[in-house]
């Protein structure tokens, strides 16, 4: 495809997204009704749609309109770009109108700040609380790709190691300081999903800061020497294999076992154990991690769609979902044991404020410690409170 016929694509693509068909679904139903599209297209076609995305509300102020065609026009404007290449001819789009041409030959307008940000104006307040001097810095971030990371199983390898193997099928990475687990992929990410590597469970894909998370609940549950721990909210497992690595005890547990499917399968490729729970009635656990379902807004730069998505009224009730879990997890806790509450947000309604409720709630816990992570630290926005029961 050239690259006006993958701009068509992207064009068709937003458009059946702003219409209301789910990303991906708009994504994999094109790919396979794409037959001519190879996979370096795909891959072309899904970043541009993405980065529309994440740049929905700036793209379509500067692109003046809500459709797929607008809004690749707006990236095209702020990024400078001419778009002498829609021709109309072959598969590229049309060509530009008098007006789309003035439009892009002009000065870039001054944007209200939640536009030039990307960020819905009701969730400003809560951002600018939580990030302070940072928010603007973050949301700007936020409005490009993430870094793709693995996490080294270093229970069975070491970084160097991976790194060298990896350079064998031409994947460079480097170590990224969030975690000393993980390893930022700067060449040839695509290349990683035949790796033997992968296959062979010494790497899994997962964000730096929720390696970093991971990391520091279990450097928290070891001082406490915990014999057993519980992932409470294990999903597809991604923390609980990484505290097995760590070599801890780990027992998951998820309100849909559904999610945590892969998770036996995943865990013998690592070599890990990891006790799979329908059922956590039973208490007296010396350590929990409870990594809550959240707003996801640290990671919306992964998933942009939920950015749009979000509303208030599901912020409410992930706040109430968030204090129940808190309150269950603190009847399961064992007198002296720690429960660890991490999101992938960055509102403080979901962090902070979420844990000075349940101080209040139940007088017999403190705090041991706060870790908040954003994107400026290179992973995702994260947060992780640790708890102890007197
Ligand atoms: C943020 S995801 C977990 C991600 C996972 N820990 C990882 O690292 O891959 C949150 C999970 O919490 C689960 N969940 C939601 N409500 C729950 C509840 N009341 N009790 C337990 N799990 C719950 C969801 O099904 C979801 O899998």
């Amino acid at each position: 495809m050239t690259p006006a016929a993958r701009d068509a694509a992207a064009i068709t693509l937003l458009d059946r997204w702003l219409e209301g068909q789910p990303l991906e679904a708009a994504l994999t139903n094109w790919a396979r009704a794409s037959r001519f599209a190879g996979s370096g297209d795909r891959e072309a076609v899904r970043d541009l749609v993405f980065q529309a995305v994440r740049r929905r509300r700036s793209a379509a102020a500067l692109g003046q309109g809500e459709s797929g065609r607008a809004l690749l026009l707006g990236l095209a404007r702020e990024a400078g770009q001419d778009l002498s290449t829609w021709n109309g001819e072959g598969h590229a789009p049309a060509p530009l109108s008098e007006a789309e041409r003035a439009l892009l030959a002009a000065p870039l307008p001054d944007l209200p700040r939640g536009v030039a940000l990307d960020c819905p104006d009701w969730l400003l307040p809560d951002v600018d609380a939580a990030l302070g001097a940072q928010a603007e810095a973050v949301l700007r971030r936020m409005r490009d790709r993430a870094p793709v990371f693995l996490r080294v199983n270093t229970a069975r390898t070491t970084l160097e190691a991976v790194a060298a193997r990896l350079a064998g099928d031409g994947i460079e990475t480097r170590p990224h300081p969030l975690a000393e687990t993980a390893l930022e992929v700067t060449a040839n990410p695509r290349r990683l999903r035949n790796s033997a590597a992968l296959a062979e469970g010494e790497i899994e894909m997962q964000d730096a800061a929720s390696q970093a998370v991971a990391l520091a609940f279990a450097a928290q549950a070891k001082a406490l020497a915990a014999s057993r721990v519980l992932d409470f909210c294990a999903g597809g497992g991604g923390k609980a294999l990484a505290l097995a690595a760590e070599g801890l005890a780990v027992s998951a547990h998820d309100i849909d076992p559904r999610r945590m499917s892969d998770l036996p399968a995943r865990a013998e490729r690592a070599g890990a154990r990891i006790r799979v729970l329908g059922d956590v009635s039973a208490g007296g656990w010396e350590a929990i991690l409870a990594d809550a379902p959240c707003s996801g807004s640290g990671s919306w730069r992964r998933a942009p769609e939920a950015k749009w998505r979000f509303s208030a009224e599901r912020l409410a009730e992930l706040l109430r979902i968030q204090d129940q879990i808190l309150d269950r997890c603190a009847a399961l806790t064992a007198p002296g044991g720690i429960l660890g509450y991490a999101t992938c947000s960055m509102l403080r309604a979901e962090n902070e404020e979420r844990v000075a409720a349940f101080l209040k709630r139940h007088p017999g816990w403190q705090s041991l410690s706060d870790l908040r992570l954003s994107p400026l630290d290179g992973g995702d926005g994260f947060f992780l409170a640790v708890l102890r029961k007197q």
